[in-house]
């Protein structure tokens, strides 16, 4: 595109942070999300048993030099499922920013113009009247489709500033849990150490 169609051309500096930004949202979402799928299939084999019929329906459907295509993402309801489940059970990212641009009440609070906020999801993950039994890892819940559009789904943001690789997250990990559970099976070393905060993190990586 030419300079002279931009209405705001970005510094140098700007574009750096472009960069940093994307590549890390890009990155330790999607490896931390495929991390604790791993984990949780693991203590779970009836949601793995039920994950791996989903993946070998559709390599049955193809010769095994094929890639996985499209229609094949699409038909991945499970999968989809699971990592809904476990974004909300890891709570993967636990909050998202915003500033206000005016005074604005909120249940008898004023919260002033200019402030920053910082929205903290978990609350909403963990909370038993918009998921029963939140504690249990319990992807069916998440087979109707409506689930996903609840305005307390906060998982990948909201509004505007609603995360833009939200799409291309869930491709990359479905992609990865499709070559991995028709491919392998696995056990877990032991002595593995999960962090859930301030983030989820394996400081020692997950040792399967
Ligand atoms: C499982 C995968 C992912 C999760 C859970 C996730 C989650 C989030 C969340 C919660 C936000 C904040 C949204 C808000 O403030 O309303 C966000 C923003 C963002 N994400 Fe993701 N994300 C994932 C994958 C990706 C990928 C693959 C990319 C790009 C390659 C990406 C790029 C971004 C960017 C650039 C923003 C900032 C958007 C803005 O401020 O306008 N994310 N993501």
């Amino acid at each position: 595109m030419g300079v002279e169609e931009n209405r705001y051309n970005l510094t140098d500096d700007e574009i750096i942070d472009q960069m940093i930004a994307i590549l890390y949202s890009g990155y330790e979402t999607v490896s931390t999300t495929s991390m604790m799928a791993v984990k949780y299939l693991h203590d779970h084999p009836n949601v793995l048993q039920e994950l791996r019929k989903e993946h070998l329906a559709i390599t049955e459907r193809k010769r095994a030099e094929d890639p996985i295509n499209w229609n094949d993402f699409k038909s991945m309801n499970f999968t989809r499922s699971v990592i809904f489940e476990t974004s909300r059970l890891a709570t993967i990212v636990n909050g998202v920013l915003r500033k206000t641009t005016q005074d604005m009440e909120l249940k008898g609070f004023v919260i002033p113009k200019g402030w920053r906020i910082y929205v903290y999801t978990r609350e909403n993950n963990y909370d038993p009247c918009l998921y029963p039994d939140p504690l249990a890892f319990n992807p069916w819940r998440w087979m109707d489709k409506s689930s996903e559009s609840q305005n307390y789904f906060f998982m990948f943001g909201g509004g505007t500033r609603q995360c833009p690789g939200k799409e291309l997250g869930i491709a990359e990990i479905s992609t990865f849990l499709h070559y991995f559970v028709t491919r392998y099976r696995w056990d877990e070393v032991g002595g593995n150490k999960l962090m859930k905060f301030p983030r989820v993190e394996a400081p020692n990586g997950l040792k399967i």
